[in-house]
């Protein structure tokens, strides 16, 4: 099975309720949908958002990076010859993860497709249903309460909330929803680079005083700011994760040596694809690191093959943040994992499974659509 072309195509999903984070406000997925065509016939699926705030890709470098640096490499090449591919993608150019992400996930669908096997157990295997948590978006004191009992009501029984936009009321706002669930959810904190150092402290350590029990604290200061996460983890009970500050398998590596975090999330976005995904679960697992698997603004497509990985890699995947397709009005996608609120399913389907993806639009310059 050979490769022959990459085509695109625009995705265009509103979300149910405006996504916020102390890093900026989002009404709908907009990603590119990537398309590996092979002379088989057979077509492998994946997607990118363009989360500019967080790795600094766009909907045009991610098209450009496609376009003039991987798939001129990958063309002609066998579908069967996995890591000389992920290579091929992986040192294509500096940076520009999710550009290497959106093709590494669609070789890894066709690599499922041409040994007739779900992804999940081309990985390992594992147990085929996993639960994510749902993300509460930072917003005032009574509509984060409302939106944590609501998700709870519909079966959620880990919330996600986004703080990091006003330290004071960053720490009533949990004191009012741990009130609200309490019991019925457990809470996890993502304030998204928003606190300095100490303010981290001081709000975690006010909450653990007030007796609010917190599951963990996810990216509380600056990204680069290394030290100021090696201060904040020394400091507290509360477990601290490091999501924007790591990247790769290296900076997790060095993370890991620093001790600067507690916990490592993994997304496809960041690592640039599956197999830095892989390995820097197995990393983590050698150092007896716990990781999160989670995702950015992206639809079925693209989480799909994070819930494959976290799948196959539960043993040291322990937390799952793929919420995207939740919060998103429709599922613009034909067969694959079966999002149903909090119960995510992967089918036995070989690949991703996906069948068709509804409404893509036409890039310009691009003959996909
Ligand atoms: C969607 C997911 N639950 C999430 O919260 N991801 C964010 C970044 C998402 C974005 O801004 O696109 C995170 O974990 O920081
Ligand atoms: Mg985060």
């Amino acid at each position: 099975m050979k490769i022959t072309d990459i085509q695109f195509g625009m995705l265009r999903v509103p979300l149910k309720t405006p996504f916020k984070t102390a890093l900026r406000t989002v009404e709908r997925v907009e990603d590119i949908v990537v398309m590996v065509h092979t002379d088989s016939g057979q077509v492998g699926y994946g997607e990118a958002p363009a989360t500019a705030v967080i790795t600094g890709d766009t909907h045009g470098s991610i098209v450009d990076a496609i376009r003039h640096y991987i798939s001129p490499r990958l063309i002609g090449e066998d579908i069967a010859d996995l890591n000389r591919i992920t290579r091929l993608i992986q040192t294509s150019m500096e940076k520009n993860s999710s550009a290497k992400a959106a093709v590494e996930i669609a070789v890894y669908d066709l690599w499922g497709q041409l040994y007739n096997a779900p992804l999940y157990k081309m990985l390992g295997g594992g147990d085929p249903v996993i639960t994510t948590d749902i993300t509460i978006s930072v917003d005032t004191i009574d509509k984060m309460v409302a939106d944590s009992i609501s998700a709870v009501e519909r079966g959620f029984d880990s919330l996600k909330i986004k703080v990091g936009k006003d330290i004071g009321v960053d720490v009533e706002r949990i004191k009012a929803i741990y009130a609200a669930v309490e019991s019925r959810a457990l809470l996890r904190l993502d304030a998204n680079q928003g606190w300095t150092a100490k303010q981290a402290v001081y709000a975690i350590t006010t909450l653990e005083d007030a007796g609010v029990r917190l599951e963990l604290v996810e990216q509380p200061v600056k990204a680069r700011d290394l030290e100021g996460m090696r201060y904040v983890t020394e400091r507290v009970h509360t477990p601290i994760m490091a999501d924007e500050s790591v990247f790769g398998p290296m900076e997790v590596i060095e993370l890991i040596n620093l001790r600067a975090a507690d916990i490592i999330n993994i997304k496809l976005m960041k690592t640039g694809g599956i197999s830095n995904a892989i390995r820097i679960a197995d990393i983590a697992a050698l150092h007896q690191v716990e990781c999160m698997i989670g995702c950015m603004l992206e639809s079925s497509i693209s989480v799909a093959a994070a819930v494959h990985v976290a799948v196959a890699k539960a043993d040291v995947i322990t937390k799952i943040d793929l919420d995207g397709p939740s919060l998103c009005q429709f599922d613009p996608v034909e067969g694959g994992v079966t999002f149903n609120e909090s119960e995510i399913s992967v089918s036995e389907a070989p690949g991703l499974g996906i069948r068709e993806i509804r409404g893509l639009e036409p890039i310009p310059g691009s003959a996909a659509a």
